[in-house]
């Protein structure tokens, strides 16, 4: 229903003229009714929205009739720009009655002008009856046909017409009245072209907040937050284009509607707006997450309504991703494709198939396999052929950590939440990966208390921060691993076995090292080619790797190849590796007795001139292999005199190597036609130490 204007005017004119006024002024947004002097019987105002009287007396006159409580408002009038230029094209120093219908009014009239900026004419207010008027230059006339009264001077007259609403009064209307901001604006903003204002300041105050408010609403709307701000009857005064966005609620609903309603059967949020200042709180908005902080608008004790502020949470947390990934230069992603994993191994071939089946099924994945053997390199390449992979991949071992830090890592927790918490709190892992994948390496070492959170993370895609009471939906593909027995650990009580049963959807098991040992060379082939550094590979390196057990897998076999390529530039062989496998066990088995290492020697010894007679081998053989008997040296020795792989000299220069011994080390790959200085040297400063 539209909102009832009561005019309470001197005549029947006057009434009507301001009721017109309204009417072109507002439009159709209200009904005008009015009351004056002229009526007979005079109806009393029993219900009204707003009455405008024009001057106190007629406020008073009229007081009694008025049956209702309807607030109550003097009209400000001005002149309109037209009246105003005729008046200022009044030559200076000239002189000119101003006439109205009484005193006040006339008084009123010409204060009015001399307010406008009309200085340098001498103005004199005149009414019906007033008994003396100087002798002027102008008469400055509102209405001829009504104020025929005017005294018998000979002067020019001017008509301005009657007084029309001064801007103050449209906007103290458009105030009382609620008119919704847009269109209050545009009224006021038409109106101000057409009237002079006498409150000075005001029209350059409402330029410059319009201008003011046309700024603000072009950097709000550019914020990636929703901003709402409401007024002191919470009603929704401003909201930008990222709430529409939000809350995906079209402006005119949110405008003029109390910020209340829009919540409407949310507690959490009525007690969240029932206080002054909220920083960061998580609610649930249509199945939504959202971030809301608040704070109330108060000066002096009023209060002038709330400043609102809302984020899509994932937004957020996007957000801190990419600043982490700046700041620590990489994210939550994983490098692996399925192209990283090398294999000739025909089990492995085939897990590496199922693995790219189910890579795009959202289901759990339980890698089974010792530590090393590429459980997150499975993990990885799973991700990255999953729909997930423009996500983030979060990977995290769940025995490195103590189980109260785990479990913040893990579901994060919120501020205050124990002591030394961090401000404003901090994510869980969990929340960092939605919508891409957590890989929770280590499963068999996770607390009992934690197998119950992460049960229901699973369960429920929903969990809960430390420390915190709401909940947070996470949507996340969990892949798992372990080395451990998980059967075993469930029927010893540490795992649970719902929680076995609701990761074992696809168990992958991964074979080690030792039960692939064509693998090794493969492997090791692919990264020397890939680090390009490539090297030749000799038999008595290939007899090591088949000899030893590799108990930390392919990640052992990196490292090994590292540290040789980066002590060799060319050749991988068993003297150059690390300390730690230089061991008799890991080269003699039944068939390598370590007499072709001897045989080296003795070539090399032979090419650069030494003596290589028993303790030279002897020293020889323990620097650059391992630890070995003189006696069995020379039961070596013997066995390859016996082959006739060397000649036994006696004399200074020692044992010399045959041609058959030196087809021996060649077709063998213990040695290749070209020398290696690397080796050579070896020998050389192995010489000269004692
Ligand atoms: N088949 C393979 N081909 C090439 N590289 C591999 C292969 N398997 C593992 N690797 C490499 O070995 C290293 C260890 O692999 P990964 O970290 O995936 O092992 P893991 O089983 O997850 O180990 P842990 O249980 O100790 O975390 C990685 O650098 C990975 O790239």
């Amino acid at each position: 229903m539209k909102k009832l204007i009561t005019i309470l005017g001197i005549d029947e004119e006057i009434c009507v003229f301001f009721r017109n006024e309204i009417l072109k002024i507002f439009g159709d947004l209200f009904e005008v009714d009015y009351r004056n002097r002229d009526m007979e019987p005079l109806p009393p105002i029993t219900a009204s929205d707003l009455i405008l009287y024009t001057d106190p007396e007629m406020h008073n006159e009229f007081i009694s009739i008025i049956k209702c409580n309807a607030p109550t408002l003097m009209m400000k009038r001005t002149i309109t720009r037209e009246a105003l230029r005729k008046i200022k094209s009044i030559p200076p120093g000239k002189s000119a009655l101003v006439v109205n219908i009484n005193q006040y009014m006339a008084n009123e009239t010409t204060a009015l002008i001399y307010q406008l900026g009309v200085s340098d004419v001498t103005l004199y207010p005149y009414w019906e009856g007033k008994p003396t008027y100087p002798d002027v230059d102008y008469i400055i006339n509102v209405d001829p046909r009504k104020y025929s009264f005017l005294p018998p001077i000979n002067a020019e007259v001017i008509i301005i017409g009657h007084r029309v609403f001064d801007i103050s009064s449209i906007i103290d209307i458009l105030s009382i009245l609620r008119v919704e901001k847009e269109r209050s604006e545009e009224i006021i903003k038409n109106y101000m072209f057409k009237v002079p204002s006498f409150l000075h300041g005001l029209q350059s105050t409402y330029d410059n907040k319009s201008v003011m408010a046309a700024q603000l609403n072009i950097l709000l709307d550019q914020l990636s937050n929703g901003v709402i701000v409401t007024d002191a009857a919470d009603m929704i005064e401003f909201a930008n284009s990222k709430s529409v966005e939000i809350l995906g609620i079209p402006m005119d609903k949110l405008l003029n509607h109390s910020i209340y309603s829009l919540f409407s059967g949310n507690e959490k949020i009525d007690a969240i707006l029932n206080n002054k200042e909220l920083k960061d709180e998580l609610i649930k908005y249509n199945g939504n997450d959202l971030v809301l902080s608040m704070k109330s608008v108060e000066r002096e004790n009023n209060y002038y309504g709330k400043i609102i502020m809302i984020n899509p949470y994932y937004e957020m947390i996007n957000t801190q991703q990419k600043i982490h990934k700046k700041i620590i230069g990489k994210g939550y992603y994983s490098k692996y494709d399925f192209s990283d994993l090398i294999t000739n191994d025909p089990v492995l071939i085939r897990t590496k198939e199922i693995c790219k089946q189910i890579a795009s099924s959202d289901s759990t994945v339980l890698l089974l396999g010792e530590s090393g053997t590429g459980k997150e390199l499975f993990a990885g390449s799973i991700h990255n052929n999953s729909n997930r992979k423009t996500q983030p991949f979060v990977a995290i071992n769940c025995a490195t950590l103590p189980e109260n830090l785990l479990e913040s890592e893990l579901f994060g927790y919120e501020e205050g939440a124990f002591t030394g918490a961090k401000k404003g709190g901090k994510i869980g892992l969990f929340e960092l990966a939605n919508k891409g994948t957590i890989f929770l390496d280590e499963i068999g070492d996770l607390p009992l208390n934690l197998q119950g959170r992460l049960l229901r993370a699973l369960e429920e895609k929903e969990i809960m921060r430390v420390g915190g009471d709401s909940i947070i939906s996470v949507d996340v593909r969990v892949i798992a691993a372990t080395n451990r027995d998980l059967l075993k650990l469930v029927e010893e009580g540490k795992f649970r076995h719902d929680l076995f049963f609701r990761l074992n959807v696809f168990q992958i098991t991964i074979p080690p090292l030792r039960k692939r040992y064509e693998d090794i060379k493969v492997i090791t082939e692919h990264y020397l080619k890939k680090w390009n550094k490539m090297r030749h590979i000799y038999n008595d390196f290939q007899i090591f790797c088949n000899n030893y057990k590799w108990p930390g897998n392919v990640r052992e076999l990196k490292n090994v190849l590292n540290y040789m390529t980066t002590i060799s530039k060319s050749y991988l062989a068993f003297d150059n590796l690390p300390d730690y496998l230089r061991v008799r066990d890991y080269y003699v088995n039944g068939k390598h007795t370590g007499e072709e290492l001897v045989l080296k020697l003795i070539y090399y010894g032979n090419k650069i001139g030494i003596n290589t007679g028993r303790r030279t081998l002897h020293t020889l053989f323990n620097k650059i292999y391992y630890e070995i008997s003189e006696m069995e040296i020379r039961k070596l020795i013997d066995k390859l005199s016996e082959d006739e792989k060397i000649e036994k000299n006696i004399g200074r220069d020692g044992n010399s190597i045959t041609s058959t011994g030196i087809d021996f080390l060649l077709n063998n790959n213990y040695i290749r036609e070209e020398m290696d200085y690397e080796f050579e040297d070896k020998v050389k400063n192995a010489v000269k130490v004692f």
